[in-house]
């Protein structure tokens, strides 16, 4: 697994480097010399391409992009330097100063050989277009410094490289991070980002490259690592391989793999009801291998739940008695898809997953059910708390989107889309327990271990995708056969992910394949069992 770090963890880096004797200039040198390496590797395809474009900001990131200008022009490129900011540029007629930054010192280099630059400015556009054809772009304007909205002149230039690279079908390279992506969270401000083909990342791999808005902008990330670090300890992990699957042992029965009780799937004041989810769940958690199900939902829906899968059982939802029974002979719950939020389905909530934490059964708490865990915060603040504490001996997962995490936490969607990483943690501080935060890049805290992760595409941005993936998790948890790691909670998300992945892929087989748009949660439990069937082998 790659390890993802975040900025401060970054700067550590560095600084402990440095603190060893090693020289930052010496260090912003390698990182150019090495980007300029990549640069070449990856237009060697076309050997004539030796027309390079370098947009530099004011910042360390501005320094690597003057030396990768200087570098490649001793090895015989075209290079046009537009800088960002005139305030950026130094007086070439002062001396070279002991105090001068590194990003000073690599401008001076680059200037005293060639002075081959362009200041970029919003108004005067037209006049520098003339100077702008190339065939590798280079986005050194801002690295990790990037942290907030861009300023108007960060946005137009921006806006401006994206623009003209386009125009000339040239190579977009962002230098550690493309501008206008918050390294540490993966946010981009109102679509304001260069658009890369290809990340050089140096140092580490930063955390927020692989998750959120970020992920429309990175193109393909490569690493430059130029520090050792092996013994420092990343934030997170990029998840992307499932675990293999163990055989099932020849003389075991549907006993061996667990009972899943699916509770959802309810109808309120005579509405059509939310029956699906709760047959999207069973069926997805019958795909990944439970061995018996129970689905207690509304019983109007009994007939549709049979005809779709014979291979459950039905119960009222409302039969408190019923499901209560129930809950006790079943090694995992899952609660909440399509629950419902009146008052009625919070009362059974409440009630049920009392019952869960009596008979000490497995819980995953999903959609309704955590709009009902939200309240009862308020509400009922020791029921939250023992399920908290219930959490901490025995296996309780979390699965919010980013609606339900604001809701949970008692804030805005902003504010938890602002820092996904930063909020996942909150959340797990506050109940306990296992958690996902839903979306593009999930996040997974798992056992306090944190990953991003790196499978699933935009395809899964359907009504129900949220119910399979309980299922996947019900299904997976029921199976005591399987170790932890096969039955953990990133294991569900990954092979959720890798389904939506095959269904989406064109070198497969025409059986499997559909494409993002038009992707339907019912499409999963199938290829979610010929997933497990391939990591089996
Ligand atoms: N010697 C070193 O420490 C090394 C640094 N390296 C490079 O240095 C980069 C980090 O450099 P810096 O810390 O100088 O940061 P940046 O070069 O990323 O950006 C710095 C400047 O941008 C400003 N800024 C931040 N957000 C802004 C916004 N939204 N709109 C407008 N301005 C904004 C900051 O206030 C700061 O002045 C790394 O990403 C990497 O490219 C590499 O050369 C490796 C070695
Ligand atoms: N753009 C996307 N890229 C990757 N995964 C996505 C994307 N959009 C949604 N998903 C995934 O699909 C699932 C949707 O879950 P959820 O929002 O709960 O849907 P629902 O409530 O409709 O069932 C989550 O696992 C989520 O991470
Ligand atoms: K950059």
């Amino acid at each position: 697994m790659i390890a993802l770090y975040n900025t401060e963890q970054v700067y550590q880096i560095e600084k402990a480097w440095f603190a060893q004797g090693h020289d930052s200039f010496a260090l912003m040198q390698q990182a150019a010399w090495q980007c300029v390496q990549r640069i070449i590797h990856a237009v060697q395809q076309k050997p004539q391409t030796k027309r390079a474009c370098v947009w530099v900001g004011h910042g360390n990131n501005g320094g690597d992009g003057w030396l990768i200008s200087h570098y490649l022009q001793k090895l015989g490129w075209q290079v046009t330097t537009v800088v960002m900011s005139a305030d950026s540029l130094l007086d070439m007629d002062d001396m070279l100063d002991a105090s001068d930054s590194d990003a000073h010192k690599a401008q001076r280099i680059a200037r005293q050989h060639r002075d081959n630059f362009h200041v970029f400015q919003q108004e005067a556009r037209d006049a520098l277009a003339v100077h702008l054809a190339a065939d590798v772009y280079v986005d050194a304007l801002f690295g990790i410094g990037f942290d907030r909205a861009p300023t108007a002149q960060a946005a137009h230039t921006i806006g401006a490289f994206n623009h003209y690279a386009a125009q000339h079908q040239a190579l977009k390279v962002a230098i550690d991070v493309p501008s206008g992506v918050v390294a540490q969270t993966g946010q981009v401000f109102d679509g304001v980002a260069i658009r890369a083909d290809i990340t050089l990342c140096l140092v580490a791999r930063k955390q927020g490259l692989h998750t959120k808005d970020a992920l429309d902008y990175i193109g393909r990330v490569t690493d430059i690592p130029l520090v050792p670090h092996s013994d420092s300890v990343p934030n997170a992990w990029l998840l992307s391989q499932a675990y293999p699957f163990a055989a099932r042992q020849n003389n075991s029965h549907k006993g061996s793999y667990g009972h899943v009780l699916i509770v959802g799937g309810n109808r309120i004041d005579g509405s059509q009801g939310m029956g699906g989810a709760a047959i999207l769940a069973a069926s997805s958690a019958m795909a990944a291998g439970a061995g018996k199900i129970t689905v207690a939902c509304h019983d109007a829906f009994h007939g549709a739940v049979l005809t779709s899968l014979p291979d459950a059982m039905t119960l009222d939802v409302h039969d408190t008695q019923g499901v209560r029974g129930l809950i006790q002979s079943a090694q995992v719950v899952a609660i909440g898809m399509g629950l419902g939020r009146d008052a009625t389905a919070e009362h059974l909530f409440q009630a049920y997953v009392q019952t869960a934490m009596e008979h000490q059964v497995a819980l995953i708490i999903d959609a309704d059910g955590l709009y009902h865990l939200a309240t009862l915060d308020k509400k009922a603040p020791d029921f939250v708390q023992a399920l908290k504490a219930y959490a901490q001996r025995h296996s309780v997962r979390f699965t919010p989107h980013s609606g339900e995490a604001a809701r949970l936490l008692h804030t805005e969607v902003a504010s938890i889309e602002q820092n996904r990483f930063a909020a996942i943690r909150k959340c797990a501080q506050h109940y306990g327990g296992d958690w996902l935060l839903k979306g593009a890049g999930s996040l997974v805290l798992e056992e306090d271990v944190l990953y991003v992760c790196a499978v699933g595409n935009a395809g899964l941005a359907s009504a129900g995708m949220g119910d399979v993936l309980s299922g996947v998790n019900a299904g997976l948890m029921a199976q005591q056969d399987l170790d932890t790691d096969q039955r953990s909670l990133r294991q569900a998300v990954l092979l959720h992910g890798m389904a939506g992945d095959t269904l989406t892929q064109t070198d497969i087989p025409a059986t499997w394949r559909i494409g993002q748009r038009g992707l339907q949660a019912q499409d999963m439990p199938a290829v979610i069992r010929h997933e497990m069937t391939t990591l089996s082998e």
